[in-house]
């Protein structure tokens, strides 16, 4: 944290007092007002973290009423300034007075230098601290930190997460995977009175059937074989706080109808118990999948679907979202750049040309994915697009393509194949190399109407 340059104001109506103040302390390069009204323009000119006040200011001179005026215009213009008053000697009423209204400290007339320097010295080392801590402060409350959005869709989307977050509305996040539906949760609770409290998340697509709801509801001992001990669940777990439940268009039937109650009724109870446990936790949804479509084929509740998307945000994928990938990539490299302790200078052209065209079917996952490993392995000081293995995405045969959906389908179409290849055919190692989940790719493989049992 760097320092800044000291400087200090002195309001002081003698002339005499004031030569001797600026001789002194010259190594504050030191500001001089008469009055009130040039203090506080001072104050605006030069914003002096310490200010040496007289209390007693003309027209008053012999009165401190003047003096407390400034004190308290300052202090309204700069709550951080530090103000140190002189009074007349053994006027202590008077420097009781002027603590009380916020000045940092006093001293009585006569002035003897060396002690007026150590309280200058010491205040300009508080107002140090201060800054240090207000800054530190700052980043803390900064929850959107890391959450980069410069298109518009993401910006309006950041702008209605921070509406929401104060209120209890269950939220529905539906995107493509890795399109940020995790970090746009997190900054939800982040910004919201239950801050404080646990942020819980569970994958309802990666946890079977039968674990899940024992991983929701929690369980008591003798439940079932194996339980050993009495176990919360995650629901009790966010007590207080925000449960995230993600992927859940992947939820059984049966589950879902207990969610219903819990979200109905605000209680639970736990696998093999007997009574109901009211938790207080907000509940935010996340899905890849289109919920309505869901509910047409009878794989989804319409009543839970109308409980979880009190409000629902769309995450538009990372390629409609224009100028995102490049700062997002800028990012993650300068992360992944110090991460691995290289020392490479960017991206070349061939590079963020490459990034901005690339069809991104992993959205944000993908990207972090592509550009950690080009971090890494790259030779030169530029990442090039070959490093981020988008040097034939960028010069497939476009020529026979006619729009960008359809150049977008084919380079999906083209790392999917490649993927599946790579991984002779194994869907969990293909998901891998494509950064996205397991349900994705097979979402991706249906639409492009890929043999799953290739
Ligand atoms: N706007 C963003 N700015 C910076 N990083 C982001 C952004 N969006 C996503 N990321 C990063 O991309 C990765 C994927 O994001 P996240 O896990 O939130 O996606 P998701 O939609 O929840 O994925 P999935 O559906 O697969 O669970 C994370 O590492 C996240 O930090």
């Amino acid at each position: 944290m760097n320092a800044v340059a000291e400087r200090l104001l002195i309001v002081e109506d003698d002339p005499g007092l004031t030569r001797q103040l600026r001789w002194s302390f010259d190594q504050y390069d030191p500001v001089f007002a008469e009055d009130r009204g040039a203090a506080i323009d001072q104050v605006r000119r030069h914003e002096p973290q310490v200010v040496l006040l007289d209390l007693g200011l003309p027209p008053e001179a012999d009165g401190i009423d003047e003096g407390m005026r400034a004190l308290s215009d300052i202090l309204r213009l700069a709550p951080a300034t530090k103000v140190i008053v002189v009074t007349g000697n053994g006027d202590e009423e008077s420097a009781i007075k002027a603590i009380a209204a916020g000045a940092y400290d006093f001293y009585q007339k006569p002035v003897e230098i060396q002690v007026v320097e150590l309280i200058i010295q010491r205040a300009f080392h508080i107002w140090q601290l201060e800054r240090q801590n207000r800054r530190l402060r700052a980043d803390a409350d900064r929850p959107l930190d890391g959450l980069i959005a410069i298109s518009e869709p993401m910006r309006r989307i950041v702008r209605q997460i921070e509406k929401i977050a104060p209120t209890n509305a269950t939220t529905l996040l539906q995107g493509d995977t890795g399109s940020g539906k995790e970090v746009l949760a997190r900054a939800l609770h982040r910004l919201s009175p239950r801050a404080e409290h646990p942020f819980v998340a569970i994958n309802c697509a990666a946890i079977p059937e039968h674990l899940l709801e024992s991983e929701l509801f929690g369980y008591e001992k003798g439940a079932f074989t194996g339980a050993q001990k009495q176990t919360l669940g995650k629901v009790e777990l966010a007590e207080g706080g925000t449960l995230f439940l993600d992927e859940i268009g992947d939820m059984a039937h049966g589950l879902q109808a207990k969610l219903l109650r819990f979200l109905q009724e605000r209680v639970i109870e736990r696998v093999g118990g007997r009574h109901e446990i009211p938790v207080d936790a907000r509940v935010v949804c996340a899905t890849h999948r289109d919920l309505q479509a869901l509910i047409a084929e009878g794989e989804f509740r319409e009543d839970l679907y109308y409980r979880v998307a009190e409000i629902t945000i769309r995450i538009p994928p990372l390629r409609d979202r224009q100028g995102d990938a490049i700062a997002i990539a800028k990012a993650l490299f300068e992360r992944a750049n110090k991460e691995h302790g290289r020392s490479l200078r960017g991206f070349s052209a061939d590079a963020l040309a490459a990034i901005e065209q690339h069809g991104w079917p992993g959205n944000v996952r993908e990207l972090e994915h592509r550009v950690n490993r080009a971090v890494i392995l790259a030779d030169g000081k530029l990442i090039d697009a070959e490093d981020l293995g988008l040097a034939n995405a960028a010069a497939e045969d476009d020529d026979n393509l006619l729009n960008l959906r359809q150049v977008r389908d084919a380079a999906e179409r083209g790392a999917l194949e490649k993927s599946l290849g790579r991984a002779d055919g194994n869907i969990s190692k293909a998901a891998r190399l494509l950064g996205v989940s397991r349900p994705a790719i097979y979402d991706l493989m249906r639409k492009h109407g890929i043999d799953t049992n290739n």
